[in-house]
């Protein structure tokens, strides 16, 4: 019986444990599941019918296994898993990437209303742009960017063009003068990308603010360039896991915080002080037509103070590292064994419009009618695709992407890296630089008809690049003064790296900054060469001198 009564209150207790027991794994897994759930959420749920990108993990999603070079490993993800378009997860945030060249434009151009958007990041919007407004390229489209863009559009158009004639005769003309001099006349190899970086960005500084700075190392000059770079590197995704990863954001003495601020601070100041000049050159009524005079005399503009600020931050950053990276590396590439040749063709077919060199010196800043040299600068486009990732779009609306839903406010990513050097478009030398793919005939070189989209590099559709003409003047100006009057040949002991990836010193920013290396400088002509810069100095001597 008293064994009965101890079965009794065993079953009992053990009836009353369980359910406790039961109920307290239950709670667990649930909030388990909950937070896992919570770990590896996006912003927008997983894309029905768009191929996933295997290995995602929690809390970074594929971030890691992107690395550094995001638009290598997507390349190599779209031929290992044999999908061009694909999702992957950023921390948060979803992403649609598109790889091939057919995929991009088709994204660009077939959809372009519905990705005019920008994405918007913690580091980039939040932090380093809280004080001068965001830049048009990272601006998200509202009215405010609509206008921006127009202005842009208006002052970089091409029928805008001619009124810059002066300053590209200037500005091209400093790049001989001081090749000549720092080279000792080719005695002595250099590095020729200081010279493309004051050229680019004198170019813009004097379209913003009518101000340039003829020194190659002006400390100015130099403090633009370097925060600017220093900036550029922290927009890439690879640089800033904090903007997919929200609770990096909370760590204490969070470096890249600190960073930023004190990036923001140091172009605070400088866009201060060129403000400042252009004022006291309004006082003394020195000032030159120019975008933030324009405003500051409150000339009909319908611009706001900020808009005008983003408008010349743009512009200043729009050009001083994609231009130098542009053509420091086709420098890079004709310097080479193999590039004497294309050097040969190109001035040969100068001289063949231009028998008369100086007559190329003073066309090649309103004219771009040399074929072989239109053929290096649209190869250098492509095969350096200094942006790589292009800039980030975002979609306002859905996008039907073959059946599959991708809906409004997903990051859409265009590898323009991948897309320029895709063989089933560019053919199998794809991956080579060669300026003759774009010419149908060598003898007399002729260029081939492309219409549509000729590469990738300057984006396409609603968002494409603004500043795409003046950047395909600059490179043509500078390429025409610099190959007619020297033949570019590579260091031996500081040659140039000419592989499409690897020529970039950091992979990780928004823009490649090209490995230095050093060419050697043979003069062709110096009787001519001295007459083009004495006559192009006399022309200009008296343009935006304070
Ligand atoms: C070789 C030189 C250049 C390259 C490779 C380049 C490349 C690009 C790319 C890829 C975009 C994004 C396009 C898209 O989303 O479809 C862009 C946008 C932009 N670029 Fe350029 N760019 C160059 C030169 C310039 C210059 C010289 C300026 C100005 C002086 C400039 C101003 C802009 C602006 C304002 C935008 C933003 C457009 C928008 O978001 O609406 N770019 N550029």
């Amino acid at each position: 019986m008293a064994d009965a009564i101890k079965i009794d209150a065993d079953l009992a207790a053990y009836l009353n444990v369980v359910p406790k027991t039961y109920s307290l794994s239950v709670f667990a897994a649930l909030v388990g599941y909950l937070i896992y759930k919570w770990l590896v959420a996006t912003d927008i749920p997983h894309i029905k019918g768009l191929p996933e990108i295997p290995g995602a993990i929690p809390v970074f999603g594929h971030l890691l296994k992107l690395g550094e070079d995001h638009a290598t490993v997507c390349e190599r993800w779209w031929r290992q898993y044999g999908h061009s378009v694909y999702q992957i997860k950023l921390g948060n945030t979803r992403a649609v990437v598109v790889n091939s060249f057919e995929d991009c434009r088709k994204m660009l151009l077939g959809h372009q209303n519905a990705i005019i958007d920008r994405p918007k990041l913690y580091t980039f919007h939040g932090i380093i742009s809280s004080t001068q407004g965001f830049t048009i390229g990272s601006s998200p489209w509202d009215d405010s960017c609509k206008k921006k863009r127009k202005a842009a559009g208006t002052a970089l158009g091409r029928p805008a063009l001619r009124n810059y004639n002066n300053m590209f005769d200037l500005e091209s003309y400093c790049i001989v003068r001081d090749l000549k001099r720092d080279s000792k006349n080719g005695q002595l190899e250099l590095n020729v990308r200081p010279f493309i970086q004051r050229y680019a960005l004198n170019t813009t500084l004097t379209l913003c603010y009518g101000i340039r700075m003829d020194e190659v190392y002006d400390e100015l000059l130099r403090e633009i360039l370097y925060v600017g770079s220093a900036i550029s590197l922290l927009r890439s995704a690879s640089e800033n896991l904090q903007d997919y990863v929200p609770l990096l954001r909370y760590m204490p003495n969070n470096e890249k915080n600190i960073r930023s601020k004190e990036l923001r601070e140091r172009r605070d100041a400088y866009l201060n002080l060129l403000l400042d000049k252009v004022r006291a050159m309004i006082k003394k009524g020195t000032d030159k037509p120019c975008i933030s005079a324009a405003i500051l005399k409150d000339e009909e503009t319908k611009l706001t103070g900020v808009e005008v600020s983003s408008i010349c931050l743009s512009l200043v950053s729009g050009g001083f590292e994609t231009i130098p990276g542009t053509l420091t590396s086709a420098i890079g590439s004709l310097a080479t064994p193999e590039g004497q040749e294309w050097q040969d063709r190109a001035y040969a077919d100068i001289k063949r419009f231009y028998p008369d060199v100086r007559d190329a010196w003073t066309d090649c800043i309103h004219e771009e009618k040399i074929p072989y040299i239109n053929a290096i600068i649209k190869e250098a486009g492509r095969y350096y695709t200094v942006s790589a990732m292009s800039l980030p779009r975002k979609t306002v609306t859905e996008v039907n992407w073959n059946g599959a839903i991708i809906p409004p406010k997903t990051m859409i990513l265009i590898n323009a890296q991948a897309g320029n050097h895709d063989i089933d478009h560019f053919g199998p030398d794809g991956n080579k630089f060669n300026p003759e793919r774009w010419l149908k005939s060598l003898n007399p070189p002729t260029e081939k008809e492309t219409t549509g989209l000729p590469h990738l590099s300057f984006g396409a559709g609603s968002r494409a690049c603004s500043g795409q003409f003046i950047a395909s003047r600059l490179l043509y100006a500078a390429l025409v003064r610099i190959l007619s009057s020297y033949k570019i040949v590579a260091s031996e002991d500081n040659p140039p790296n000419t592989d499409y990836v690897d020529y970039n010193q950091f992979k990780s920013a928004l823009v490649a900054i090209p490995r230095d290396f050093k060419v050697k400088l043979v003069p062709r002509d110096e009787a001519m060469t001295t007459e083009c810069l004495g006559a192009a100095e006399a022309r200009t001597k008296d343009h935006y001198k304070e």
